[in-house]
């Protein structure tokens, strides 16, 4: 995509230096986008992809199409929505999460219950794909231009190929995930700014070191743009938490439970967690920008896969299907405010009930 906009000037974000211990990295399969272009690159593209998601849940893409100074003046704004932003712009702005059930505005730090009464350290400012849907502080206003430009390339670019490519790899009309994905539709696709500030000595050991409990995303598809810092884990089948490695310009994609309800289980969303990252990047912020894809509000949340439905044990009752909205809703307003209840025979694990489905959280 090359940027067509007049850029106004901005501070530089240096994230933290590249981080120096080994970890136990998870050995994620990488999507090269620009191998679309071909159509036998493309059903390549979809049986890896389908490989991937049902045996990870997770994979990176590249190629995606944005230059990596293109990615990094995305990185450069979302750090001024909190750098440059004044706490009285920001409460201001704030988002009505509880209320509306939308993230959609700030989310002041310490919103959130992560353990032992400990709550988070993390702000973040989350922008509907259409960015004139909402006011924006005064600081942002310049780059709202840029800000249009990288939802909908997240939007066409990155979200409809990828679901298109998971459509293929089960045999369904092409179209079939992308027609529940209209950019103009009614719907809470959106950008998500987030800024994760370290903790102090008491809180780390409270939270035996967690900063975002381990957690499925609700919507359908999940696009981090890969950032240096590492503190992003997921749980493979063994029950280890592996560590995300760090491509630079890589998205690191992962599917949500709306997409497991979609497509009937043939897809699951996988779990995750952020955590302190290790020593030479500790006592630094960690700055992401992502896009949380949903599908449009009115989508009801069964099956369209036919015969290629699995068992899932997370699936509704048929009289109890909620829409996205109604899902959407009811997690976004309870996530981290809700009591939990330990999971019965799983000391890890703690469980709320929301819209009649079980929603776990892992420590
Ligand atoms: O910051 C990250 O790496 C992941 C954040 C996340 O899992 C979420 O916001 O749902
Ligand atoms: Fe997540």
């Amino acid at each position: 995509m090359a940027l067509t906009i007049d850029q106004s000037p901005i501070p530089r974000y240096i994230p933290a230096p590249p981080v120096t211990e080994e970890l136990d990295y998870v050995d994620l399969a990488i999507i090269d986008l620009s191998k679309l272009s071909s159509g036998s690159g493309k059903l390549e593209l979809a049986g890896n992809v389908r490989d991937a998601m049902r045996a990870q849940g997770f994979l990176y893409v590249i190629n995606h199409g944005l230059t990596l100074q293109e990615t990094e003046r995305m990185f450069d704004i979302a750090n001024a929505s909190f750098d440059s932003v004044s706490e009285d712009e920001k409460s201001a702005y704030a988002g009505k999460i509880q209320e509306e059930g939308s993230f959609q505005g700030y989310k002041p730090r310490q919103y959130w219950h992560i353990d032992a009464g400990v709550h988070d350290q993390i702000e973040t400012y989350n922008i509907n794909r259409d960015v004139s849907k909402k006011e924006h502080p005064q600081t942002l206003r310049p780059f709202l231009p840029e800000i249009q430009q990288f939802s909908r390339h997240s939007h066409f670019n990155v979200l409809h190929p990828i679901l298109r490519l998971l459509t293929l790899g089960m045999d369904l009309p092409e179209e079939t995930f992308v027609n529940l994905h209209g950019f103009n539709s009614i719907g809470e696709s959106y950008v998500r700014f987030m800024k994760y500030f370290p903790r102090s000595d008491d809180e780390k050991s409270k939270t035996n070191n967690v900063w975002l409990k381990g957690h499925t995303d609700m919507g359908s598809i999940t696009v981090l743009y890969s950032q240096p810092v590492a503190a992003l884990q997921i749980l493979a089948p063994d029950g280890k938490w592996l560590w995300i490695r760090h491509i630079p310009n890589a998205l690191v994609i992962n599917v949500g439970d709306a997409l497991e309800y979609l497509s009937g289980g043939f897809y699951r969303a996988t779990i995750h967690r952020v955590v302190q990252p290790p020593p030479s990047q500790r006592g630094y912020t960690r700055l992401g920008v992502y896009y949380f894809a949903m599908p449009d509000d009115n989508v009801k949340l069964i099956s369209r896969s036919g015969s290629k439905s699995e068992w899932t044990e997370k699936k509704f009752e048929a009289n109890v299907v909620p829409s996205m909205e109604v899902y959407r809703k009811a997690r976004t307003s309870a996530y981290g405010r809700s009591t939990l209840r330990r999971a019965t025979n799983e000391a890890n694990v703690q469980e709320e009930v929301i819209s009649g489905v079980v929603v776990r959280h892992y420590d």
